[in-house]
């Protein structure tokens, strides 16, 4: 099933648990704005070559786009969901050629985007490289110029890895459970990936085995993951790190250990591989990384899921602080960013139990319930009369 059938389904699903009139659930199936546009760079050989740029396409990035309003709903903050993106693979450019693409990006999109329209940030394969390009283009349009550090806010980078370990940390507690002796395994090593096993290996949490696009390492007595993170930034890879043992990327995902976190791709947990999982707990720190099948094969055998929209919500959250403290211009410390984070992700964590209380539902379903119904009850309230 594709990512846009995915998310359709879990949304219509929560929409009938809430009893949702009919015509409000078509209304927010349909995104508000969809953009296509063109892309051409010279490369630095000089040869043109064209990429289509997004924000919001037909199919994945619309169920991103979908997912980022539920998220934003679930962490409570004042955002809608967007999505955007460029159809092409960032490894094969060089620099230069990633700053070109991103800038021409930017002049076809600069007028629907904005700081009380609609807020780009990173995601795979984009940093906050891609977004200092984003804002200089854009500035050179709309004369936004902000100070210090180009107005980013002290602890984005780690947000999502953080965050995704503040809700494992909810969600274990829950089960008298705690990280510090239990096992991980850790699907992609980029910036979510990277964050969260570091965390996780400060708390005392045994990371056993991770991958990226190049291959995976394990080793049972647990991975020294600061020094696989110098080995990664040394090498570009996890290949030939002496603290563990080489394995088929493939295995990881049904590695033995008590939580798997994905943090890559979408649809990496499929019935081709559902029923071999061996961990018992799953933290979606990846945006639909599980597909409906595999969640009900999960289902039956007892694997807790956290759900994306509130597991790797401390990205988004920590933008919205990131927003918060630009408009005041009045720059946290970052203690308070992770600490206010910290509160964000377990009010949210209740809310959801609560949510999976009334309808007697799962987590997914708990979140799915509360983001719908939160943006559901402000569509109404605003109405739709001319
Ligand atoms: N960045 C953020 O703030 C947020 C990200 N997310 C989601 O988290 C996930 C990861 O994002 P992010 O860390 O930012 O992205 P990055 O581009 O920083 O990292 C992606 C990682 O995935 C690895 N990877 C790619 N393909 C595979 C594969 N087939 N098997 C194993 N590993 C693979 C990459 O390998 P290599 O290093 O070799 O390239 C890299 O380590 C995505 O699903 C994203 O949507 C969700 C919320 C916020
Ligand atoms: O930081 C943000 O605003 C968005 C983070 C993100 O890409 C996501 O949550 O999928």
């Amino acid at each position: 099933m594709n990512a846009l059938a995915a998310t359709n389904r879990n949304f219509r699903h929560a929409a009938r648990i809430l009893g949702l009139d009919s015509k409000v659930e078509k209304s927010l199936l349909i995104p508000f704005r969809e953009i296509k546009v063109e892309c051409t760079i010279p490369k630095d050989d000089g040869t043109l070559v064209s990429y289509v740029g997004f924000r919001v396409d037909p199919d994945e990035v619309n169920a991103l786009a979908q997912l980022m309003t539920w998220k934003s709903a679930v962490a409570d903050i004042p955002y809608g969901g967007a999505k955007g993106g460029i159809g092409c693979n960032p490894g094969d450019l060089s620099k230069s050629e990633l700053e070109r693409l991103t800038r021409v990006f930017t002049q076809k999109i600069h007028d629907l985007i904005g700081v009380h329209t609609d807020v780009p940030a990173p995601d795979m394969g984009t940093n906050a490289q891609t977004m200092a390009w984003i804002l200089d283009e854009y500035s050179k349009f709309h004369g936004h110029s902000p100070a210090v550090d180009l107005g980013g806010s002290l602890g984005r980078e780690a947000a999502t890895g953080r965050g995704v370990v503040f809700a494992t940390e909810a969600l274990l507690a829950e089960h008298g459970k705690s990280i510090k002796g239990l096992t991980f395994a850790v699907q992609g090593f980029g910036n979510v990936g990277s964050w969260a096993a570091k965390i996780i290996h400060e708390r005392g949490g045994k990371v056993v085995a991770v991958s990226d696009i190049t291959g995976a390492v394990k080793n049972p007595d647990g991975i020294d993951i600061p020094e696989l993170i110098r080995h990664k930034e040394s090498t570009g890879s996890l290949k030939n790190f002496q603290g563990a043992d080489s394995m088929d990327a493939n295995e990881l995902l049904v590695h033995e250990c008590d939580v798997l976190i994905p943090c890559a791709l979408g649809g990496v947990l499929n019935r081709e591989n559902a029923a071999d999982v061996k961990a018992k707990f799953i933290i979606e720190a990846a945006n639909h990384p599980t597909d409906p099948e595999a969640d009900e094969i999960l289902a039956k055998k007892g694997v807790v899921i956290l759900p994306d929209i509130y597991a790797n919500s401390g990205g988004v959250t920590v933008s919205y602080f990131e927003w918060v403290q630009n408009i005041q211009g009045f720059m946290w410390d970052e203690e308070q960013v992770n600490k206010t984070l910290q509160n964000y992700m377990t009010r949210a964590f209740h809310n959801i139990k609560s949510m999976c209380q009334t309808h007697d539902c799962n987590l997914r379903m708990g979140a799915f319930t509360l983001g719908v119904s939160r943006v559901a009850r402000a569509t109404l309230l605003r109405g739709w009369e001319a």
